[in-house]
């Protein structure tokens, strides 16, 4: 259901950030996505809704093309996409309940949105993501009350309110401790489950990886260099990926 055929992006600087991606996520997948830093991981993930452009192939979505998308289809198609920062990226001063609201936006006129007139539907669905994410009492509370963990689980929140089909989840516990941040990829998983949401989840973490990924890819230099379950990724396979035999690069590896 996401097709990359053939994508590269080069920076204005000249810079490869991703060489001749081919790759076929299926729907409902959870796929993650490791390699050393500057590998090429975000550059992959946020090309597949625009937060990144890409500067040759095209990536398909459900058939359709986004790379070619423009007005109201661009919108649509970004509407099914929900995203994950290792910041949360919510509004601090705002509730929660309205932070998960945002996540409507895309379906309503920007009038109505500003004002916060959401249609009763709308805020029912959100305290149902909640409740999904174990944190409804919280509805009310202001987001920058809530510890990161359970920023985390509102930024799922506004995914699932969004009713995304596909999530993208960029280093999303890059800034949490070791205990909360199995509760939220365990949140993932769970909604990747129950949900059929296809997710696809940048990690540092080679253990991590290898416990929640159904599919694990792994990007070299901005290629794609291991692409299979956890149980087909040896240790040779991740000295590949984060280039352990390579004497220029093998302290950065240790620190991956
Ligand atoms: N805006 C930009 N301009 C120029 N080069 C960039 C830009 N963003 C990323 N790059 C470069 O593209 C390459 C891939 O970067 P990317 O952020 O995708 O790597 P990453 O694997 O996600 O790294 P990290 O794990 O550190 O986040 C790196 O060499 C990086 O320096």
């Amino acid at each position: 259901m996401i097709e990359f055929k053939h994508v590269s992006k080069t920076y204005p600087n000249g810079t490869q950030g991703l060489r001749k991606v081919n790759l076929t996520i299926e729907k409902g997948e959870f796929v993650v996505i490791v390699g050393l830093s500057g590998a090429g991981k975000s550059t992959l993930l946020r090309s597949i809704n625009r937060l990144n452009e890409i500067t040759e192939g095209e990536i398909l979505i459900k058939g359709q093309s986004i790379t070619r998308a423009r007005g109201k289809q661009l919108l649509h198609m970004r509407r099914d996409i929900g995203m994950i920062f290792q910041n949360f990226n919510l509004v601090k001063r705002s509730s929660v309940l309205k932070n998960v609201l945002s996540g409507r936006v895309g379906y309503h006129s920007t009038l109505r949105t500003v004002l916060g007139l959401w249609p009763k539907k709308d805020v029912a669905l959100a305290m149902s993501a909640l409740d999904r994410v174990n944190i409804q009492e919280k509805a009310y509370s202001r987001a920058d009350e809530l510890s990161g963990g359970q920023q985390q689980r509102v930024s799922i929140a506004r995914a699932l309110a969004q009713e995304a089909t596909i999530i993208l989840a960029d280093e999303p516990v890059a800034s949490l401790d070791p205990v909360t941040t199995i509760q939220v990829l365990d949140d993932l998983q769970r909604v990747n489950k129950e949900l059929g949401i296809t997710t696809i989840v940048n990690l540092h973490s080679v253990d991590l990886a290898k416990k929640y990924a159904t599919r694990l890819i792994g990007i070299r230099s901005g290629e794609v260099v291991f692409d299979g379950t956890a149980d087909q990724a040896s240790d040779e396979t991740f000295d590949q990926i984060y280039n352990r035999d390579s004497q220029k690069e093998g302290s950065e590896a240790s620190k991956a």
